[in-house]
């Protein structure tokens, strides 16, 4: 069976289906007012008792959640506490005469198909959010008691329709070695978790995945997008092998910890981990990284109803402070529009909304009051450790001085207050627009670093929209065009003294690590899982050898030459 491959690896297991319960309506009608004020309070009690399973989820024994993990538990607390959604509930229990039971079902179907209808990734996940807790209120009416944890057997696949946002939390990732589900795609919450926690897993298998029956022996193939269902011996053999060499590899990776990241020719080079709150920078550490180069602010905004405050958001940089303990962690201010939207404040529909009204220019525009409580949150979390602030899309020089000077009159603010912050907080720009890469030796002499945004930088100097699968065959940082770009920010930034940090997807591809190297970057930034081997390739190979492979490149004119020669000389 073929599906979307969102997480590499092998598993070899025992399957165990997991079907979704579908709830009906019962139609049954309330008589009385004392039965419908009884309904009114199962509904609150269900709601209490579901909230209380969700923070037991946060608090599981056997495992540490994720940033993400976590951001999706609260969301689901904000979504169980929405007075909305109680009003709604209370409304259709009084005015509908409806039990408890149907009126959750109607309210949760109602919001889920709004969700559904506006054909948004983002809120497509929201959807599944709000299926998720309706089953979780419907569960705790029927029994009254907390739905039980996931148990599994050792060596468990599971295979499901879909698996809801809050049972991949739950799943005891122990037994759980895989998964495969019929539905969801890159985004869906699935794939993430699967991704951050290292699980092979395929999504969007179709219906052909319901001829798997519990206990038939499973192959998940993450990488190839594969899903085998009781393939003979020769084939498990073969993936049986497939697999030790991979867990070997992953070892010996593994004993490069506590060696220095240099080259062979002795260049020290800074590995740093992409990450959206405190609670991912253990995974940065335990894979070598030193720190955090990208510090994706949004989700912080996202995954709840209001904005957060700025005692919110001070509290949650301070964390990422403290977690980091002295080593620096980069916060890149508010990235939204475009891909990212916010359930609570909609934007104006756009054209273009990757060449809209986003990012920096919302900042720097009605959402000034909203960048200024964000500047000095960050600000004061500054006294906590090794913070970086970084603004993001900034297409010219006049927006970086706008933004500067939105920093400083904070400084001045919190100074007056006798607030402390650190004064000397390095500011710094992505370098994700064209202009800005071509501009580069001027932005340089007015900020104190660079991080090149690879995924936004390819798709604007290509003009192909990085989410659109039809024109997926020119969005290529491989193209010569993105390279020189790339090269002469690295270069102005050396010339100008200033860092240069790498945190887009390229960063974490092995073919680019030697060229990267050769262009003169000393700091790359990407998802913790992938450091290690980009260290093992730093290790191994000289930075003259990489000047060399550099200038190679340079030579040629096409994306196709390029890769071939980097597949070629990449160990
Ligand atoms: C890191 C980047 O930003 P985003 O979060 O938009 O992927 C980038 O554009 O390379």
């Amino acid at each position: 069976m073929k599906g979307i491959g969102v997480s590499p690896g092998i598993a070899i297991g025992k399957a165990r289906v997991l079907r979704k319960q579908e709830a009906a309506v019962t139609g049954i009608l309330l008589k009385t007012d004392a039965e419908t004020q009884e309904a009114i309070h199962q509904f609150d009690q269900a709601v209490k008792d579901a909230m209380a399973e969700v923070e037991g989820l946060k608090n599981m024994p056997h495992k540490t959640l994720l940033q993400a993990e976590l951001d999706l538990l609260d969301t689901q607390l904000e979504l169980l506490s929405d007075p909305q959604i109680r009003s709604d509930v209370v409304e259709k229990i009084t005015r509908e005469r409806l039990n408890a039971h149907d009126a959750i079902l109607l309210v949760i179907r109602d919001v889920v198909q709004m969700f559904r209808s506006l054909k948004d990734e983002y809120m497509n996940a929201r959807s599944a959010d709000m299926e998720d807790i309706g089953q979780r209120l419907l569960a705790q009416l029927r029994q009254g008691t907390h739905k039980a944890p996931l148990a599994f057997a050792p060596n468990t696949i599971l295979i499901a329709e879909d698996i809801a946002p809050s049972d991949t939390i739950a799943i005891d990732t122990r037994h759980v070695i895989g998964f495969a589900t019929q539905t969801g795609g890159q985004t869906s919450h699935a794939a993430i978790i699967a991704k951050t926690r290292g699980l092979p897993a395929v999504v969007g298998c179709g219906q052909a995945l319901e001829q798997v029956k519990d206990n038939d022996i499973v192959i998940v193939d993450g990488a190839k997008g594969q899903v085998l269902c009781n393939p003979d011996t020769t084939t498990i053999s073969d993936y049986i092998l497939q697999r030790e060499a991979q867990v070997q590899q992953q070892q010996q990776l593994l004993s490069l910890k506590d060696l220095p990241c240099r080259t062979l020719d002795g260049t020290d080079i800074t590995l740093l981990g992409n990450i959206s709150g405190a609670a991912d920078l253990e995974g940065v550490f335990d894979h070598f990284g030193m720190g955090a180069g990208l510090l994706r602010t949004e989700m912080l905004f996202m995954g709840r109803n209001n904005f957060p405050t700025e005692e919110e958001q001070f509290q949650f940089y301070k964390a990422a402070a403290l977690q980091a303990m002295g080593k620096p962690v980069t916060i890149r201010t508010i990235d939204i529009g475009g891909d990212k939207q916010l359930p609570y404040y909609a934007l104006p529909v756009e054209q273009n909304p990757f060449l809209g009204y986003r990012a920096i220019r919302l900042c720097l525009g009605e959402w000034k009051d909203i960048f200024r409580t964000q500047l000095r949150a960050i600000l004061r979390a500054s006294a906590f450790g090794q913070l970086k602030v970084m603004f993001p899309m900034i297409a010219n020089l006049q927006e970086l001085r706008d933004a500067k000077s939105i920093l400083e009159a904070e400084k001045q603010a919190l100074k007056m207050e006798g607030i402390p912050y650190n004064a000397h907080m390095a500011a710094g720009i992505m370098i994700e627009v064209p202009s800005a890469a071509v501009m580069a030796d001027m932005l340089a002499k007015e900020c104190d670093f660079f991080s090149i945004g690879t995924n936004d930088l390819c798709q604007y100097t290509l003009a192909a929209d990085r989410m659109n699968e039809k024109v997926a065959y020119l969005y290529d940082p491989y193209n010569p065009g993105v390279l020189r770009l790339i090269a002469n920010v690295i270069a102005q930034g050396r010339r100008h003294h200033i860092p240069v940090s790498l945190c887009g997807e390229l960063a974490a591809d092995p073919t680019a690590t030697l060229l990267l190297l050769g262009m003169g970057l000393r700091q790359f930034s990407m998802s913790a899982a992938s450091i290690p081997a980009i260290k093992h390739i730093i290790l191994q190979r000289s930075v003259e050898e990489a000047e060399n492979i550099y200038e190679q490149v340079m030579q040629m004119g096409t994306t196709q030459d390029i890769t071939q020669y980097l597949q070629a000389v990449t160990p």
